[in-house]
């Protein structure tokens, strides 16, 4: 089995410990660097708190990379380091596997020109929950025949983007399949700014963000009639795992850009 020597950005986070706790466990991914804010110079297994794995700290995103030998850069930090990140990794023949929301769409054309140019396999993944990614290909089924639909998705509250990328993602799905409509009454007036949600091409996005939760989504479609609810909760960020080994696997037989876990899955 060929190794996949892989930098963790983001190692102290939420998603970052977690990633470093299944790449311990795991048979085919080695870790060869961190990238953090904290500890430059430092070992990861002299951090408090985080697994002991022999692997260097770096501040700076560009030493790392060329001081580190890796395939693979996994990203776990914000909108505006992520970025960075994923096009510094790009730019130094690593392959970005990227799990950080918050992209907009022309930072992700960039990303995506970027990994065309260079031929080189890159996977940014809104939700890596096979579960999640199953939510929103069935979500993308139940628009042809329910063309109206509002997403609810509901967050911890320390999430610094919203809508979710989950949420975001579902409702590009959804909107491959479905007529640009306005919902709702034509008449329809907000009296508290906001009371009904983000206008994502007329249908509507409400994020919750709450202690106690972790990461939640329910796309309510309805009908003359009936409604149908497609939900799917993480409870655990244990739930992201098998989509991270699987793309950090994946990522090394593309030389292009995907965008969202479906593309890797059968
Ligand atoms: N695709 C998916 O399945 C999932 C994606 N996510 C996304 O992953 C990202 C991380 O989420 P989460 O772990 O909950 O967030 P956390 O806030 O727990 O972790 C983010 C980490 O990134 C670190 N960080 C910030 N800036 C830098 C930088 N410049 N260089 C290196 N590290 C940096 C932070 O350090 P410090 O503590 O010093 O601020 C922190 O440790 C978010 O964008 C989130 O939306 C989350 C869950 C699932
Ligand atoms: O910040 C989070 O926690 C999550 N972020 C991703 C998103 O924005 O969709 C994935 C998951 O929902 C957890």
């Amino acid at each position: 089995m060929n190794q996949i020597k892989c930098i963790v950005a983001g190692p102290r986070g939420k998603m970052g410990s977690e990633a470093l706790r299944m790449i311990e466990k795991d048979e085919q991914l080695t870790l060869t660097g961190c990238i953090d804010r904290k500890y430059d110079g430092m070992n990861v297994k002299d951090v408090d708190g985080l697994p002991k794995l022999d692997a260097p700290i770096f501040t700076d995103t560009e030493v790392c990379l060329q001081e580190v030998e890796a395939d693979v850069l996994i990203d776990l930090t914000t909108p505006e380091f992520g970025y960075k990140h994923t096009k510094l990794a790009l730019e130094h023949n690593v392959r970005p596997v990227v799990g950080t929301t918050g992209f907009s769409d022309e930072q992700l054309e960039e990303l995506r020109s970027l990994a065309a140019e260079k031929q080189l396999g890159a996977v940014i993944a809104p939700n890596f929950a096979i579960g999640a990614v199953l939510m929103m290909q069935f979500s993308k089924w139940a628009a042809k025949h329910f063309p109206d639909v509002e997403i609810i998705e509901k967050h911890h509250d320390q999430k610094l983007d919203a809508p979710s990328g989950t949420a975001v993602k579902t409702a590009q799905l959804i909107q491959e399949e479905r007529n640009t409509h306005k919902q709702g009454h034509e008449n329809e007036k907000e009296t508290i700014a906001g009371a009904r949600g983000a206008d994502f091409d007329g249908m509507r996005i409400h994020s919750l963000r709450l202690p106690g939760l972790v990461a939640h989504q329910e796309v309510v479609f309805g009908n003359l009639g009936e409604t149908l609810t497609i939900k799917h909760d993480s409870h655990h960020r244990e739930s992201f795992m098998s989509g991270v080994k699987l793309a950090a696997t994946e990522v090394m037989k593309l030389d292009v850009l995907v965008y969202g876990l479906e593309h890797l899955l059968d």
